[in-house]
């Protein structure tokens, strides 16, 4: 989807152009193509928390339409930690105008729970710490 992400502190930011592969209702980016990018794009994040976790519950507010062509900020950060329980948050807008708001539970999950789909993992997978 040409998201061009950067580690800002604790924080994660980044841009994205939604093109007409992405269309939903005439003009307007589909609310799928926003919850994926919001979701898909907190995995950069957990590499800066250092921790292996997975999607348990995602829960986006559309707040304006967000129009196809449009360059978007994208942000993302933690809110809370509990125990396995990461509570996080990402952000997306256009001219500091609210788009998409998200709140995402992830849980920490051991490198092992990605070796279930049958891939091989990058090496450097093994050198996460224990997250649980
Ligand atoms: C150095 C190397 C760099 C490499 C760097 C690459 C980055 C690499 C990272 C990849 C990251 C990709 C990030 C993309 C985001 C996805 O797309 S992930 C894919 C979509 N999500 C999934 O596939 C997850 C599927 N679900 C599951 O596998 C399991 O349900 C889970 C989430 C692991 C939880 O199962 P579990 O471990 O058995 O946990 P469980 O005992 O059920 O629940 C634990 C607690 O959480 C609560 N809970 C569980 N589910 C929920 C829920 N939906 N709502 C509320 N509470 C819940 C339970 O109530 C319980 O609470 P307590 O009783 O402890 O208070």
């Amino acid at each position: 989807m040409g998201l061009r992400l950067h580690v800002d502190g604790d924080c994660v930011r980044g841009n994205v152009t939604f093109d007409d592969r992405h269309e939903g209702a005439p003009g307007i980016v589909h609310g799928g193509a926003i919850a994926t990018v919001l979701d898909d794009t907190l995995g950069l994040l957990l590499v800066v928390l250092g921790t292996p976790a997975v999607t348990a519950n995602l829960s986006v507010d559309y707040r304006a339409p967000a129009l196809l062509q449009t360059e978007m900020i994208v942000e993302r950060w933690l809110e809370q930690r509990v125990d396995r329980k990461l509570h996080l948050r990402a952000d997306l807008s256009i001219d500091g105008q609210p788009v998409a708001q998200a709140r995402a539970l992830f849980l920490a999950v051991e490198v092992a729970h990605f070796e279930k789909g049958g891939r091989t993992l990058l090496p450097n997978w093994a050198d996460w710490g224990p997250s649980l």
